[in-house]
């Protein structure tokens, strides 16, 4: 039987939770979406642009109609809210996310919902941009790209399924991990790679002449920084709530980089290319990956 839900409600009507939304519309698997958020003029926008039906400053009373409800908050509000709608879920409801770690969620699960584990699935889509908002909400966002279910040991079968089959029904190609090798995994290919980006154009801002260097940046400095351009307060709760895995991400970036000055110091040009060069190989067998999934 296809997975489909009667009324959900989207705590966080971003890109994400937006896009989630509108990619379930229209594959016709919800029939109304209910949008809670803390920003009145971002919950205006998400009903102008269809992004949902109705929208509501009230988390429990909107929970307490809910199908299944999502929380695509950032992950450092998440505990707040599991708390505030705990009183009001009826015993059916599922209750998933989109943080972009998974470890915190599985605990605040556990701390704020403990009578209701078996409807909760953590979840983490693995697409998205450095934009944010309602405004930013996209058809085909998740087309072709991964999510990672995090299951708990208590979560029921079918509530983990009705969560698979509501993602592969926005076009995602749906995976399974523990929490724990989630962070690790993400702490290296997703969460380091913005605090460099974040930490590197800090610091060239903060140059004196940084308007002059700006003025002559191009696709290099574009590519590398991106993602730096992302929301601040999204990026802090992740690295917060991933510390210990990006602690150790960090170090391990910084003895490379340690040993690339060395490198570079002692002008060994020939270690620096072995470097560049296993770093290219990597690179181009990981894009040429990347682009056969799509
Ligand atoms: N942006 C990405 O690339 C990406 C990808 C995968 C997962 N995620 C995760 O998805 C979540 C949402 O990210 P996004 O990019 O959609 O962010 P976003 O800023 O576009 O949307 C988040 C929304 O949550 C609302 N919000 C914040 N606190 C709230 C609260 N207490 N109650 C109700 N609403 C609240 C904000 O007003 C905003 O509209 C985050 O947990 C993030 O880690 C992001
Ligand atoms: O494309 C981007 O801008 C992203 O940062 C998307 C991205 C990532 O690939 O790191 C960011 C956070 C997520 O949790 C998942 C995806």
């Amino acid at each position: 039987m296809q997975a489909s839900i009667d009324t959900l409600v989207v705590v966080g009507v971003g890109l994400i939770g937006g896009s989630f939304a509108l990619a379930l519309r229209r594959a016709g698997r919800v029939r109304h979406v209910i949008g809670v958020g803390r920003s009145l003029a971002n919950m205006q926008r998400a009903l102008e642009l269809g992004v949902v039906d109705e929208v509501s400053t009230e988390l429990g009373d909107a929970c307490a109609r809910a199908g299944m409800v999502l929380l695509a908050t950032p992950v450092g509000q998440m505990g707040a809210l599991f708390g505030a709608m705990a009183p009001r879920l009826p015993e059916h409801t599922i209750v998933t996310d989109a943080g972009s770690t998974k470890g915190d969620v599985a605990l605040l699960m556990r701390e704020h919902l403990p009578g209701h584990l078996a409807r909760c699935v953590p979840a983490h889509p693995i697409a998205g941009s450095d934009l944010s908002g309602a405004a930013a909400a996209q058809f085909g966002l998740y087309e072709g790209r991964r999510v990672v279910l995090t299951p708990l040991p208590e979560s029921d079968d079918d509530a983990v399924a009705t969560v698979r089959g509501l993602w592969q029904a926005c076009g995602a190609d749906v995976h399974e991990m523990g929490a724990h090798e989630h962070d690790s995994v993400f702490a290296s290919v997703s969460h380091l790679p913005h605090l460099l980006a974040f930490a590197y154009v800090e610091r060239i801002a903060a140059r004196s002449d940084a308007e002059r260097r700006f003025d002559f940046a191009a696709t290099g400095f574009r590519d590398f920084t991106r993602i730096a351009g992302s929301h601040p307060e999204m990026w802090r709760d992740i690295a917060l709530a991933n510390r210990d895995a990006l602690l150790g991400e960090l170090d391990d970036y910084m003895a490379g980089l340690a040993r690339l000055r060395g490198q570079l110091a002692g002008a060994d040009g020939e270690a620096m290319q072995r470097t560049f060069e296993r770093a290219r190989d990597a690179r181009t067998r990981w894009y040429q990956r990347f682009l056969r999934g799509q």
